[in-house]
């Protein structure tokens, strides 16, 4: 299987141009008004049509009530809900049973209890991305944490690898984790919020790279 690639806080059409041209399975869109790279949800909208056929759209909410959440889902039409607050599995769970859509919910990782606790997921979300515990923002902060925590793990579902990863260090990360999904955000920028379509391109080859051969 091809590796999965996600570009997350995509917030021009240039940048997402050049996510889409670089490969990228997966564009994440951030609508949470304290980060820097939050879009509102006519922009993301947009945004998410303009990937349309060529890669999935991500929609990341932190800790949202179901109005909001509903509303954003209703207005950008996303493939993926990605969970990146404190979200119970009893709520992502209700969530992907109402609203009936693809969800993921992040988690920072900072030992084994904590992927332990992450099996309370199961059977309740679609996909979990590991990544750095929360600083500032909740994601998006360009820390990492231990990969060999995650290639002790025993996954019991789909799982992706988040935080901190650049095009010089995604291939020590897929080839140490196994990890079938990375995912960035501040390595593929040049200031908080501004993606650098060169590092992207970078980040998706270098990815591709690592990957293993059937
Ligand atoms: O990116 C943000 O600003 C953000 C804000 C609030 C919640 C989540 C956010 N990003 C989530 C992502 O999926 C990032 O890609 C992930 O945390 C990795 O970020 P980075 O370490 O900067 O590559």
């Amino acid at each position: 299987m091809p590796i999965d690639i996600k570009i997350c806080g995509l917030s021009t059409p240039e940048t997402m141009g050049a996510a889409l041209d670089a490969g990228a399975t997966h564009v994440g869109l951030v609508h949470f008004e304290p980060s820097p790279r939050h879009v509102p949800l006519s922009d993301a909208s947009e945004l998410r049509a303009q990937a349309r056929g060529r890669a999935k759209a991500v929609l990341l909410l932190v800790n949202a009530d179901i109005e909001t959440t509903s509303r954003a889902i209703e207005a950008v039409k996303p493939d993926v809900i990605q969970f990146h607050g404190t979200e119970t599995p009893e709520w992502v769970s209700l969530v992907r049973d109402q609203l009936k859509i693809e969800v993921w919910k992040a988690l920072g990782v900072k030992d084994k209890p904590t992927l332990a606790k992450s099996d309370r997921y199961i059977g309740k979300v679609d996909r979990l991305l590991f990544d750095a515990p929360a600083k500032a923002l909740p994601g998006g902060n360009g820390t990492s944490f231990d990969w060999s925590l995650l290639a002790e793990h025993n996954h019991k579902i789909e799982w992706g690898l988040a935080g901190g990863l650049t095009p010089d260090n995604v291939g020590d990360a897929i080839r140490q984790t196994g990890a079938s999904l990375v995912d960035t955000s501040s390595g593929v920028e040049s200031a908080p919020g501004i993606k650098d379509p060169a590092k992207i391109a970078a980040f998706c080859a270098a990815a591709r790279a690592a990957q293993p051969q059937e």
